[in-house]
C-alpha cells in the first residue's frame, strides 16, 4: 500500500513516515498541497504533511490548503522529534563559517534563529519546498559556497557533511504530522497508539458578544480537555477568522456530539476534521 509525503527523500516526513510505517511503499511529493491533493485524486490512499511545530507553531499552508481546497479527513497523528543539523558540501566543511546562503524550509530556518543569528550573521535565506529539497541543491551545486539546514538522513542521502550538530534554537524540539485519506478510517498500523485525539473547525456567529467563551463552556463544564485551540483567517474579509480545537480523546457518544450541538445551538457552524490515533516516535527510531 502506498503512502504520500512531502519530499524529496529525507525530509522530516519522510522520516516520520518510515518510523511509523514502515511496510507501506513511500511515495515523495514536491509540495503539502501535491500530497493531498494525490490523496483526494486517489493517487495514493494516504498522506503525511507537517501540521505543527514546537517551536514555529502551526504550517499555515496545510491548515489552510486542509480547510479551504481539499477537505479530507484527519485519520491519525505521528509526533517526531526533531534534531536541525547545518549541512554543507564536503569541500566547504573547513569553511563553513563563510557560507554565503543558507537554504531550507521557512519552518526550518525559523527554528534556529538564534544560531543564525549568533554564527553566520552576514548569510542570506533561500526559502524552498523542504529540507530535503535544499539538502539536494546543495549537493548539486558543489562549487558554490551555500549550506542546507536539515536531518541525518538528508546529510546521508545527498552526501553532504554535518559542519555543525542541533543548530535548533531550543532543546524540546517536535512536529507534529497529520495523517489524510479520502474517508474516516483504521490506519494499518501494527503497533500500539499512544492516544487519541478529535479535531473540530469551528467558525463562531458574526458579532456576537461572548461566542469564544460560550463556545469554551461547552467543552468547560463537560471537561473536555482541549490540547489547542488556533484562529486562522476565514479569507472572506478584516475579522473573520474560524477556530481549529483539539480535543484530547477519542469521538464518543454523548459528550463530544453532545458539545458539537451546543456549539451548533449558539450560531457556529461545526466540522469534525478527525478523530484519530497518534503515535510518538521515539528519539532512536529517527535517523
Ligand atoms: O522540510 C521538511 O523536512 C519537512 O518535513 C517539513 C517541516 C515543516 O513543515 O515543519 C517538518 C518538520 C520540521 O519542523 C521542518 C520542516
Amino acid at each position: 500500500m502506498k503512502i504520500g509525503y512531502l519530499g524529496p527523500m529525507g525530509t522530516f516526513t519522510h522520516a516520520a513516515v518510515e518510523a511509523v510505517f514502515p511496510h507501506m511503499e513511500s511515495v515523495p511529493y514536491h509540495t503539502i498541497p501535491q500530497c493531498m491533493d494525490a490523496v483526494r485524486d486517489g493517487d495514493v490512499p494516504f498522506a503525511v504533511v507537517p501540521l505543527e511545530n514546537a517551536l514555529e507553531g502551526s504550517v499555515n499552508l496545510t491548515i489552510d490548503y486542509l480547510i479551504h481546497e481539499c477537505n479530507l479527513p484527519i485519520v491519525g497523528e505521528i509526533i517526531a522529534p526533531i534534531e536541525q543539523h547545518l549541512l554543507v558540501h564536503p569541500s566547504h566543511l573547513d569553511d563553513w563559517k563563510h557560507i554565503k546562503c543558507i537554504y531550507s524550509h521557512s519552518h526550518a530556518i525559523a527554528q534556529c534563529h538564534k544560531f543564525l543569528h549568533r554564527h553566520l550573521k552576514h548569510a542570506t535565506y533561500e526559502y524552498v519546498t523542504s529540507t530535503s529539497a535544499a539538502a539536494k541543491y546543495v549537493s548539486e551545486h558543489p562549487k558554490e559556497n551555500i549550506a542546507a539546514i536539515g536531518n541525518r538522513l538528508a546529510a546521508k542521502q545527498y552526501g553532504l557533511a554535518i559542519a555543525k550538530e542541533n543548530i535548533h534554537d531550543y532543546d524540546y524540539n517536535h512536529t507534529r504530522f497529520i495523517v489524510l485519506h479520502r474517508e474516516r478510517c483504521t490506519l494499518p498500523v501494527g503497533e500500539k497508539e499512544d492516544g487519541f485525539k478529535t479535531t473540530l473547525m469551528v467558525m463562531l456567529p458574526k458579532d456576537q458578544a461572548g461566542a469564544l467563551h460560550q463556545v469554551l463552556s461547552a467543552f468547560a463544564w463537560r471537561k473536555l480537555n482541549l490540547t489547542k485551540i488556533e484562529s486562522r483567517p476565514a479569507k472572506t474579509g478584516l475579522g473573520n477568522y474560524f477556530f481549529i480545537i483539539d480535543i484530547d480523546q477519542k469521538m464518543d457518544d454523548v459528550l463530544i456530539p453532545g458539545a458539537i450541538a451546543e456549539l451548533e445551538a449558539l450560531g457556529c457552524t461545526v466540522q469534525l476534521l478527525g478523530s484519530y490515533p497518534y503515535y510518538t516516535v521515539k528519539k532512536t527510531s529517527l535517523v
